[in-house]
């Protein structure tokens, strides 16, 4: 049996949080027939079934207050956390810790208020585990959202960038959330990674953006994620620079390989949230504040770009 042991956690504004976590967490990993009884849970109690899934990224999930992409849910159906079996707990501001199922536009949906991180304290595919739970329940499209650090010189603070590619950097130190042995019943071992984020909904959400009158602030780039909870150096930037990487946070890229090992169709994008720092004579220090504000100063184009993109989704594609 791993050790149990209990950890003081604090949500970023220093209030402590209680959470148990495990040793050996690889023999602790949740199988196929515990994340059944996840989504049982969840479809015995909303008489829906959504196609389509969204995460929030940091300050994105302040959905629920007034004018929000949550305001704008119908029949609301919200499942804390804390209530869902096997499900991990949210300990960072800015993400609620709710599953909220409901209509947007009409179109059925189920949305992740608050995700998991690594920096958190759990490992990968545990921050990934609500992907499969979706997966589950009967969700074929992801949109998975992130606040993001713009590196590419041509981006400004409040910029979108839809994800193009990724660069799995953690995955280069031997870090996967598809580590350990493969479950067929989600995906094949070897998935491939080419086609990650799907060109065509790129395309639809450029028009989207164009019909909207934003096309100015949209671009797309590669993204990568860190391990976090620390902000990058100078040098780590000069060097994802180099690499090519447009925008770095600390999400998603092990979402979206969860999401594509079971065949869900992925679209991405960051909310660029601030400018990477890549000289020693800027003083300006990026933090977490900055990045909710962000979050809720685009919160009402975002609610209309999410919007626009899932009512797409469901006429175009799903079946
Ligand atoms: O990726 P999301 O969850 O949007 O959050 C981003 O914002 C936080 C840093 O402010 C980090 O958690 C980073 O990953
Ligand atoms: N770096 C990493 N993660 C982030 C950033 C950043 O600059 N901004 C928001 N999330």
């Amino acid at each position: 049996m791993p050790e149990i042991i209990k950890t003081n956690l604090t949500n970023g504004n220093g209030v402590q949080k209680q959470r148990s976590t495990s040793f050996n967490e690889e023999e602790n990993k949740i199988s196929y027939e515990s994340l059944q009884e996840t989504s049982k849970y969840l479809t015995d109690r909303v008489k829906f079934t959504p196609k389509i899934g969204i995460i929030c990224g940091s300050g994105m999930g302040g959905y629920w207050k007034a004018g929000s992409l949550a305001d704008a849910l119908e029949d609301k159906i919200e499942f804390p956390y804390e209530d869902i079996p096997h499900f991990p707990r949210s300990t960072v501001e800015g993400h609620v810790g709710k599953l909220v199922f409901g209509h947007l536009s009409g179109v059925p949906i189920v949305c992740m208020q608050g995700r998991f991180h690594y920096y958190e304290g759990y490992p990968l595919w545990k921050c990934a585990m609500p992907v499969r739970v979706m997966k589950l329940i009967g969700v074929d499209y992801l949109i998975a959202t992130n606040a993001a650090g713009g590196l590419n010189p041509t981006y400004n603070i409040g910029d979108i960038m839809l994800v193009k590619d990724h660069i799995n950097l953690m995955g280069f130190a031997g870090n996967n959330p598809l580590q350990g042995p493969n479950d067929d019943r989600f995906g094949i071992r070897f998935p491939p990674m080419n086609q990650a984020y799907d060109r065509q909904l790129m395309k639809d959400a450029l028009q989207v953006a164009k019909d909207m009158g934003i096309s100015d602030i949209v671009h797309e780039g590669v993204y990568t994620c860190l391990g976090g909870p620390n902000f990058e150096t100078v040098a780590e930037l000069k060097m994802l620079k180099m690499l090519g990487v447009d925008a770095v946070g600390m999400s998603t890229v092990h979402e979206v390989i969860t999401a594509r090992h079971c065949q869900m169709t992925v679209f991405t994008f960051s909310l660029i949230t601030n400018c990477c720092v890549t000289d020693y004579d800027t003083y300006e220090l990026p933090n977490h504040e900055e990045v909710m504000d962000v979050g809720k100063m685009r919160q009402g184009i975002l609610k209309d770009f999410v919007k626009t993109v899932v009512l797409n989704i469901s006429k175009k594609y799903v079946k």
